[in-house]
């Protein structure tokens, strides 16, 4: 098979394959690019696999990066562009289940490709466009499969986080898996837990974002892998409950933990304890708080400008996707509008500062500052006053009062 109109990515790399060629090696376009491009969907890169081992590829250019040698990866720099190139490679020694540490280097392209996870990952197409299909590749993207290159067993036990990415790609795609790949998936889950779990996190969101996100998601829990993620031991029913929801596609991250932790009835510290045990950034447990306190407050009624306020325009759009997918979405333009005519946006749109206050009310410096301005940023929010400096000032003189 040949494809005829390769993509613009490949155009520039297409002239890195030829010096490696006129140097007398091998060159081929791998791995999720090619799939890619035979799928019709946008590809972000391109990696090049060779022939030529590390300190070869490096003689061949001019400018080069160890980016991953002992892996077999170089960066080779071109007109400001960069290029992956991984020799050949098939991975010997296999510790922990996971990728190891020491790699050996083949000089042969069938070598490097049987030692690939799955059948649509391990294509290779040369520099006419030509596809080099070894496993099944084209088949199986043609009827829409996963399986593993050859003895599934083989390929988990070389890696496990491999059976994450099994199920990631079930979901990405909307693909079904092949039985024997998901058997072997089911018999060995277990060795997920040797896989750290910040790799782990990293495919859970990418299921969670797929084309069928439910496809994935019924394989996750069908062969268990489930059971060898943080904290998921027993969230049997809760993904369950997943899957008996109508079927639906995410976004964003933030939105599918809502969706989850709401579904669950997650309180606010069990939602962050789990999140932290998934190693999330701190950013990512804050947002989500935030995000999970506004769709609790929909459910008792419209939300007020404070509270759009506090959450920000993110965490409302947040919301709004889990809340979609539970029946209750509101359109993204009318929450955007409603956000965008609010008086301001943060404290420092307020038409005073604390600055203003302590010279205006001759006060001291200190936290009655802050509480004055507190009150006058929700007064402005709410639409109470208008944010102009004259009349902050002298409403500060009744706060001031009042609180004292
Ligand atoms: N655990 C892994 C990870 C990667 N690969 C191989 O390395 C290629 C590139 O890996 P990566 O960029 O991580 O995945 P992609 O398949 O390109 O998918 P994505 O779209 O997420 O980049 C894969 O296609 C596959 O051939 C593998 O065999 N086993
Ligand atoms: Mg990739």
């Amino acid at each position: 098979m040949r494809i005829q109109n390769l993509p613009t990515q490949f155009q520039s790399a297409k002239i890195i394959l030829q010096r490696i060629q006129q140097a007398g090696f091998e060159a081929y376009f791998v791995g999720g690019c090619v799939r890619d491009t035979l799928l019709n969907v946008p590809l972000h890169d391109v990696d090049i696999a060779t022939s030529a081992y590390p300190q070869e590829v490096k003689q061949i250019f001019k400018k080069t990066i160890d980016t991953g040698i002992e892996h077999g990866t170089v960066t080779v720099m071109d007109h400001g562009r960069a290029y992956e190139i991984t020799t050949f490679r098939t991975e010997s020694t296999y510790q922990d289940f996971r990728r190891p540490d020491k790699v050996e280097f083949v000089r042969s392209l069938a070598e490097d490709l049987k030692r690939r996870d799955l059948t649509i990952n391990a294509l290779a197409m040369n520099l006419n466009g030509t596809v080099i299909d070894m496993f099944t590749g084209l088949s199986d993207l043609q009827n829409k499969v996963i399986r593993a290159v050859g003895n599934p067993k083989e390929r988990y036990h070389e890696d496990a986080l491999r059976m994450m990415r099994t199920v990631r790609f079930a979901s990405k795609l909307d693909f079904k898996i092949e039985e024997r790949t998901l058997a072997a998936i089911q018999t060995n889950a277990k060795l997920l837990e040797k896989i750290a779990v910040e790799r782990i996190h990293v495919e859970w969101a990418k299921l969670m974002l797929g084309k069928n996100p439910q496809r994935g998601l019924n394989a996750f829990l069908k062969t268990k892998l489930y059971q060898f993620c943080p904290l998921f031991f027993d969230k049997e029913k809760l993904l369950q409950k997943l899957l008996e929801l109508p079927s639906f596609t995410l976004e964003t991250e933030e939105g599918a933990w809502t969706l989850f932790f709401f579904l669950g009835n997650f309180s606010d510290r069990r939602a962050a304890k789990l999140l932290k045990a998934w190693k999330s950034s701190n950013d990512l447990i804050s947002t989500i708080y935030k995000t999970l306190h506004i769709l609790r407050l929909e459910e008792e009624g419209p939300l007020s400008a404070w509270d759009e306020y506090l959450a920000g325009l993110n965490c409302l759009l947040y919301a709004n996707e889990a809340a979609s997918i539970l029946g209750k979405g509101q359109s993204i333009a009318a929450i955007t509008q409603r956000y965008m005519q609010l008086p301001i946006k943060n404290k420092h749109e307020l038409a005073i500062n604390g600055s203003d206050l302590i010279r205006f009310l001759g006060i001291k410096p200190g936290p009655f500052v802050g509480q004055i301005l507190d009150q006058l940023e929700r007064n402005v929010v709410l639409g109470e006053l208008s944010n102009e400096r004259k009349i902050l000032l002298q409403a500060a003189v009744a706060v001031q009062n009042h609180l004292e």
